[in-house]
């Protein structure tokens, strides 16, 4: 397995710039996943490594080797898609060793190789069925099966459990990690499921238009959004500006004591889970429920506060209803925020 690196990649399709200037390392053994929503270029990337889509400049190295030059079957870089791209007609083994008897390795050895691929996927005593005669899940295993009988350096997944129900596609997501860890396998997966990325990965990248907007730990993309899009894209829709003077950070909403610089501007965000409401008092913002959303399990609320509307989550089943005032509490000790005239610095913790 390869340790792979990617310098200043970019790519445009009719003028349009969809890869912009893409650097990033995924250490051997290592599980990256490619996050990002429709059309962020997620694909094109994924097949860029694969030897599929030539990019327009840039570079990418295997090992130390660059590989820009290197053709499709030569890369040894396997692509696993939704697709799969089973053979009908053959039986389970014939499909996972498919591409070892095309590299005309003998028999017998195909055979061996096969039957511990059977074992690893736990797929035993389907070894003789047609692709059409076992489950969706089955047959995802069988495409990866496939993948690595061939001894990838590189393991290129896109989007590969999005047509299985959501107890197979969980199954699949842990049986697919552990199996990447027990192997230690080099894995690239592209997908938009964030809770699928944050679960799976040993590093996220959050691709947006094109562009690595962050590239570090599930924790770290999750808890410490490096920009304001990459907190929208995670879902933090609870923003709010303001500045520092005399000690206080002076917002729409009143001002909070603090220990920023005086003179700062900045942008603090909070989840739909980490504002708190309660019942009037006199300790917090008042606002007013406008919308009231049950989600069986748990309760969303839409909050006017002073002009600003506010998200709220709870599982608690409190009976709060639209047109009832409630005090709100931001915690913004623990609150990530962002400097508003230079959003994409660092962000940090109070
Ligand atoms: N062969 C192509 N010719 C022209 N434009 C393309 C081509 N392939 C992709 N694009 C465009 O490039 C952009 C990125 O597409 P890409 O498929 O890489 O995104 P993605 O993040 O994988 O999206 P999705 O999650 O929907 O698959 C999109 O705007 C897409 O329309």
């Amino acid at each position: 397995m390869s340790k792979i690196k990617m310098n200043r990649l970019s790519k445009a399709y009719d003028g349009n710039q969809v890869i912009h200037n893409i650097d990033m390392e995924v250490g051997e053994g290592e599980l990256v996943v490619l996050l990002g929503p429709s059309g962020s270029g997620k694909t094109t990337l994924l097949h860029g490594i694969a030897g599929l889509v030539h990019m327009d400049q840039g570079s990418i190295y295997f090992d130390d080797e660059c590989i820009d030059h290197v053709p499709i079957e030569k890369r040894n870089a396997v692509l696993v898609d939704q697709s799969l791209l089973l053979f009908p007609h053959m039986t389970l083994s014939q499909n996972i060793g498919f591409g070892l008897k095309m590299r005309g390795m003998h028999k017998k050895l195909i055979d061996e190789k096969v039957k511990k691929l059977i074992a690893l996927l736990e797929l035993g005593g389907h070894e003789n069925k047609r692709p059409n005669e076992i489950s969706g899940g089955q047959m995802q295993r069988v495409a990866i099966a496939r993948a690595l009988a061939i001894e990838p350096r590189v393991l290129l997944l896109d989007e590969p459990f999005s047509k299985l129900d959501i107890v197979l596609r969980k199954n699949m997501q842990k049986f697919v990690r552990d199996l990447q860890k027990k192997l230690g396998i080099t894995m690239i997966m592209v997908t938009h499921d964030k809770e699928e990325a944050l679960s799976m990965a040993d590093k996220v990248a959050v691709l947006l238009d094109g562009t690595i907007q962050q590239f570090d730990t599930p924790d770290k993309v999750y808890e410490k959004p490096a920009s304001r899009a990459v907190a929208d894209f995670f879902g933090m829709r609870n923003y709010i500006e303001g500045y520092v003077e005399d000690g206080l950070f002076i917002t729409k909403l009143g001002a909070f004591r603090t220990h920023h610089e005086e003179g700062l501007k900045l942008t603090y965000v909070f989840r739909p889970e980490e504002i708190h409401i309660n019942h009037e008092t006199f300790e917090g913002t008042l606002g007013v429920i406008q919308n009231r959303t049950y989600l069986g399990d748990k309760i969303t609320y839409e909050i006017e506060c002073k002009d600003l509307i506010l998200h709220h989550i709870t599982l608690q089943h409190k009976a709060f209803q639209p047109g009832d005032t409630v005090t709100v509490n931001f915690d913004f000790k623990n609150a990530v925020y962002f400097e508003t005239a230079s959003e994409n610095k660092e962000n940090a913790t109070c």
